[in-house]
């Protein structure tokens, strides 16, 4: 059996053609949807994420904004930029990078964003939001991921999804998501004792653990849908995920290739929330 390909590139696409077109009507009402992202330092990676933010949002009629710092800046005066755009009422969406460097308190920095602008999802009022199923903000990776498993057509109810991973940013959000929608939900990590039986049970593998092609066959069960987060680099340092692709596919149902699955649903439900951001100040 070789499995169904969930293409991030293709799904997105699809929902950014549908943005598109919700940003051109609310530029008819006279809002544009303005994104201010924030970078601290000089890692490549997150230069080339913000890059294609901007890009993004800009190819989708949105005014964007990017703000540098160089590594050395101070927390106080990341918070008063934070602040400044707080109060700018030509941005809808603001997001800080991540990682911060050392010396700055992240957890800080992210609760100094008005939790109305906060479109990467990650300010405690929108985590809790999410945990009693208010309407917040998502948090964009696992919002892709949920995505594409509507995409798939796979029905959650009665479900047994397997998340291995428990960060703040996709392992608990993407849980509380599937528990949303009766999914029986398992939290897997690096202290779960005997792995492989438990993601055995699963009929929805979700592995964000951030080690290169850690899940293999042995970790899967015939049929299952696997959704793979990491972002890697093999000993070749070729680009790959979390789960073993070429092992994994001929005994999944579906499954997500690194890259191209969820790192792109990423950025372009970035923009979604952004837009929805913008919406909602006509709904004030
Ligand atoms: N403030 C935030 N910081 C970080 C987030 C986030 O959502 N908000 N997530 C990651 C980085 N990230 C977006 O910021 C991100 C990571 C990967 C991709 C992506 O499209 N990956 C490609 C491969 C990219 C490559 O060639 O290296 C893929 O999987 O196809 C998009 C966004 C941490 N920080």
């Amino acid at each position: 059996m070789s499995a169904e390909l969930i293409s991030g590139k293709t799904i997105g696409e699809e929902i950014r053609q549908s943005i598109t077109q919700r940003v051109d009507k609310l530029k008819e009402l006279g809002v544009t949807p303005g994104l201010a992202v924030v970078l601290v330092g000089n890692d490549p990676a997150s230069h080339t994420y913000v890059t294609n933010k901007q890009k993004t949002s800009k190819k989708l009629g949105m005014h964007s904004e990017l703000i540098e710092f160089d590594e050395s800046i101070s927390q106080e005066e990341l918070l008063n930029t934070i602040n400044r755009l707080n109060t700018d009422d030509s941005i809808h969406g603001i997001l800080v990078q991540l990682p911060l460097p050392e010396h700055i308190e992240e957890r800080a920095v992210i609760a100094a964003i008005d939790p109305s602008k906060d479109v990467d999802g990650f300010h405690p009022i929108n985590a809790g939001k999410l945990m009693i199923g208010e309407e917040g903000f998502i948090p964009c990776t696992p919002f892709g991921i949920m995505k594409m498993i509507e995409k798939i057509g796979f029905d959650l109810k009665g479900k047994h999804a397997v998340v291995i991973g428990r960060s703040n940013i996709v392992g608990k959000p993407i849980g509380q998501l599937l528990l949303q929608q009766d999914a029986t939900v398992t939290y897997c990590h690096s202290k779960t004792v005997d792995l492989p039986t438990i993601t055995k049970q699963a009929d929805l593998l979700v592995a964000a653990v951030g080690r290169p092609k850690m899940i293999t066959s042995e970790h899967v069960k015939e049929g299952a849908v696997v959704i793979d987060v990491g972002i890697n680099r093999d000993e070749n340092n070729k680009l790959c995920g979390d789960v073993d692709f070429d092992d994994v596919k001929e005994i999944a149902s579906a499954i997500t290739p690194v890259p191209g699955g969820v790192g792109p649903m990423t950025i372009t439900m970035l923009m979604a929330n952004t837009l929805l951001s913008a919406e909602r100040t006509l709904q004030k």
